[in-house]
């Protein structure tokens, strides 16, 4: 099966991001988000603002990933044939997603804004699953409008280094149940993103919503809100560093 990459691409957002409203059908969905459910618990690691599966493993502290085999859940359909036909890991060094995250949030959840760093092929592949949610994007500061600002280089930055001043996001993406988002490129590695922490996402319509045309239930959001409810996310990436199971020990300084 062949798919129009173009087609989905959305032309507001700096190279390059990708949406596709109808990526996985109702059955599928059920079906992860039955997988997703019935993972061990102690697969599941509770973090403030929301919880989240790592397969095959955690990367090591010096980003590494000791490569197995992604589940069979997670990868068909998903990666085998979807990814495939698509074309969009043929360039990432392993040509494939080696590595899913798997993040679940309650209403009034979210993530802070950041950027998912160089441990991975700058490409993020996300699923989305239950229910719609809402990503802002923002620019990065730079030194340049930190001092504008007036805001010195650490005092009123939080974590993820968005200053009080330009926490509005720049862009914002409304990512559907059963969706796909594909952010690669100067979208990786020139924004960061987050997921407000909020029950309710606001101000949604063609003005604010950068895929709005791309989307596959416009008529949900008639009334410019929604309410949160679980929403579950599959993100999909190639970790650069992937040792062999065999070199493991050679790797971690072993003679
Ligand atoms: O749930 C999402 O769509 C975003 C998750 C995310 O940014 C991450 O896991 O790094
Ligand atoms: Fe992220």
């Amino acid at each position: 099966m062949e798919f129009d990459l173009e087609a989905a691409r959305i032309t507001a957002l700096p190279e390059d991001a990708f949406y596709i409203s109808d990526f996985i059908t109702e059955d599928e969905e059920d079906w992860l988000l039955q997988k997703v459910k019935s993972a061990p618990l102690p697969r599941w690691t509770q973090l403030s603002h929301r919880r989240l599966q790592t397969w095959p493993s955690a990367l090591t502290k010096n980003n590494a990933l000791l490569a197995s085999p992604l589940p069979a859940w997670l990868r068909s359909p998903i990666i085998e044939p979807r990814f495939e036909a698509l074309h969009i890991f043929n360039k990432a060094p392993h040509k494939a997603p080696n590595h899913v995250l798997v993040n679940e949030y309650q209403p009034g959840q979210g993530i802070m804004p950041h950027e998912d760093g160089v441990a991975y092929y700058p490409l993020v592949a996300t699923v989305s699953l239950g229910a719609p949610i809402v990503l802002d994007l923002y620019h990065k500061p730079t030194k340049g409008n930190r001092e504008a600002s007036g805001t010195p280089a650490k005092g009123r930055r939080d974590v993820a280094g968005i200053t009080d001043t330009n926490r509005k996001p720049q862009y914002r993406i409304l990512q559907e149940r059963r969706s796909l988002l594909i952010m690669r490129g100067k979208m990786y590695t020139d924004l960061l993103h987050g997921i407000e922490e909020t029950t309710r996402d606001e101000d949604l319509g063609p003005h604010s919503i950068c895929n709005w045309e791309l989307l596959r239930e416009r008529e949900l959001y008639q009334g410019g809100w929604y309410e949160r409810k679980t929403r579950t996310s599959l993100t999909y990436r190639d970790v650069l560093q992937a040792v062999k199971v065999g070199n493991t020990l050679k790797f971690l300084g072993g003679k």
